[in-house]
């Protein structure tokens, strides 16, 4: 039927689910800020009686490092993955006023990961961090069957969407891995967050599958250092290189401490299987880092340990 044609259905916004009218994108609070944009809370309600479902709307803001291209180029990775532990695309809201495009996504209660464990230090046990941990491996063992590279891995990018679901989110450094090489080469570099990349991605700006296993272990340390802000990534490094460096050699001192053997410390009362899947993760030589696969297997089996002996 006609109105199952594509064309009709990217033409009339009330039949297609994946279009949202502007007039009925009404403005809650806001969420936060990822790349390139800022994130808003809205409800999508049509009927005009607060009985329409909540959304997430990320709005580009357009500076130096991000353009409109950019933004689609984000749509597109997240409008084509569909896992549990990534976040959901809903669809795209046209703003013809403004000549401008939102990206709607699924509204996740809790917010980000670093807020969530900072609010709920006292009830989130090992064994729950274990289980967040390996949902984020299992995410990023999808995207990874894709060819994608996520870039941007950290707790700041990890949602909470129930006591017991956490979600990968923010794609907006993803690039997918042209299919005749291992690993993706960018040019401008932009507002890098370094303290979360590996030595090849600071030297050589190379990215690939196993400089996003780099930054899951440092997801693990701020995940077990319940992202408390005096033992973030940053403050440590920049506690070992000094504090009176100026950002160009920054980078320069961070990769010299690396190749140096320096590493994250275990945070505090982590327990040592954890920290030497950290370890793993942060070898310097990127074919010597673990899969998400081998990751994923070697936390269920601490899980598993830490069944036993809470029976024990
Ligand atoms: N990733 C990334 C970086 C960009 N970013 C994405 C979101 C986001 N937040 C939520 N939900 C959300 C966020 C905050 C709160 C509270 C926390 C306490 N303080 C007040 C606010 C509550 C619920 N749901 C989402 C998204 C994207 C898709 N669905 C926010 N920032």
């Amino acid at each position: 039927p006609v109105t199952q044609s594509p064309v009709w259905r990217a033409l009339s916004p009330q039949h297609d689910q994946t279009l949202f009218e502007e007039r009925h994108l009404r403005y809650i609070s806001p969420l936060g800020k990822g790349n390139f944009g800022s994130v808003e809370l809205c409800r999508y309600d049509p009927l005009g009686d607060n009985t329409g479902e909540l959304v997430a709307v990320k709005k580009l803001q357009p500076n130096k490092q991000s353009t409109q291209e950019d933004f689609q180029k984000e749509v597109n990775t997240l409008s084509v993955l569909h896992c549990d532990y990534i976040v959901k695309y809903r669809g795209v809201c046209y703003s013809m006023g403004r000549l401008s495009m939102s990206l709607v996504m699924e509204y996740l209660p809790y917010g980000s990961l670093i807020g969530y464990l900072e609010s709920n230090r006292h009830n989130v046990n090992t064994r729950r961090m274990l289980l967040f941990a390996s949902q984020i491996c299992k995410g990023m063992e999808y995207l990874q069957t894709l060819r994608y590279v996520h870039r941007d891995l950290a707790a700041r990018n990890i949602l909470v969407a129930s006591e017991s679901l956490v979600k990968i989110a923010d794609f907006g450094l993803t690039k997918i891995i042209p299919f005749d090489k291992e690993y993706y080469r960018v040019t401008q570099p932009g507002e890098s967050p370094i303290f979360w990349y590996a030595p090849e991605c600071i030297n050589e700006s190379r990215f690939s599958h196993k400089s996003d296993i780099w930054s899951f272990g440092i997801v693990l340390h701020e995940l077990f250092s319940f992202c408390d802000m005096s033992c973030n990534p940053k403050r440590l490094c920049m506690q070992e290189i000094g504090h009176n460096m100026q950002s160009p050699s920054i980078s320069m001192h961070l990769a010299n401490i690396l190749k140096n053997g320096w590493r994250l410390s275990a945070p505090p009362h982590c327990p040592p299987k954890v920290y030497s899947l950290m370890k793993q993760c942060w070898a310097y030589n990127f074919e010597e880092r673990p899969s998400f696969t081998s990751l994923g297997n070697q936390i269920e089996a601490i899980m598993q340990d830490e069944r036993e002996n809470l029976k024990g």
